[in-house]
């Protein structure tokens, strides 16, 4: 397994959309129903993508509008951006356009490697912005989308997870295809010279084995 790569990621979205619920339900494994405003937190946390672990610090940001200062420390030494907005919130969708450009603008760059994430997706009754016009705006932004529930562990870890594979492909990282990551147990070699084919799915014997995780497909909207 290669080095760790440290990657600075930034939560930024309009206030209560869910930044803090999504980066603790994927730091911590629990949903917080209670609101508490934040003015900035960070969180480590160590993942392994792609057999490569990533040693990730995640800045949870103070809740913007279209008329604060965005702040300069928002674009400085950050590899990713999550941009949330809540499916519930016309007003939290308009917002995140106007951080998208104001940050475009901070960093001087016409992309950098981002995900526009759709939150509290479980609230079906309360939804006002369909998953078409989040993917829309993204695909604009050259950006991945998906939507997310901070309730789910599962859609808040492929929201890290998903920056990461944007962050790779800024690098030039990225597979061409889903990569498989399998330590070759003893028997494969001999299977390989004599052109056999395993029957059953690779397993993987080591302590260290990785499963690999799949850079397209991680959601209908992706
Ligand atoms: N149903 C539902 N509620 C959510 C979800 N995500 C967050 N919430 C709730 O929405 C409220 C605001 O969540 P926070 O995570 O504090 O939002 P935030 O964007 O960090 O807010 P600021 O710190 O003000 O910027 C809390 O009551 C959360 O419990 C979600 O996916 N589904």
């Amino acid at each position: 397994m290669p080095q760790p790569k440290y990657r600075k990621i930034a939560v930024i979205g309009y206030r209560s959309v869910g930044k803090s619920s999504l980066t603790i339900q994927f730091v911590e494994g629990q949903f917080v129903d209670s609101y508490d405003p934040t003015i900035e937190n960070t969180f480590n946390k160590m993942v392994s993508v792609n057999c490569q672990d990533f040693n990730l610090q995640l800045v949870d940001t103070a809740g913007q509008d279209e008329y604060s200062i965005f702040p300069q420390s928002h674009s400085m030494d950050i590899h990713g951006y999550v941009l949330v907005y809540a499916v519930t919130s016309m007003k939290s969708f308009e917002v995140v356009q106007a951080l998208h450009d104001k940050l475009l603008d901070m960093v001087g760059k016409i992309q950098v490697p981002t995900v526009l994430v759709g939150n509290k997706k479980d609230l079906h009754m309360e939804r006002v912005i369909k998953p078409e016009e989040g993917k829309k705006l993204a695909d604009s932004w050259g950006a991945a989308f998906m939507e997310s529930s901070a309730k789910e562990n599962e859609t808040a870890v492929e929201v890290f997870k998903r920056i990461i594979l944007e962050m790779e492909k800024a690098d030039g990282n990225m597979p061409s295809e889903e990569k498989k990551c399998a330590v070759i147990p003893p028997t494969l070699p001999s299977l390989l010279r004599t052109g056999g084919t395993p029957t059953s799915p690779l397993t993987l014997p080591s302590s260290k084995s990785c499963v690999a995780f799949p850079f397209s497909g991680l959601h209908p909207n992706s």
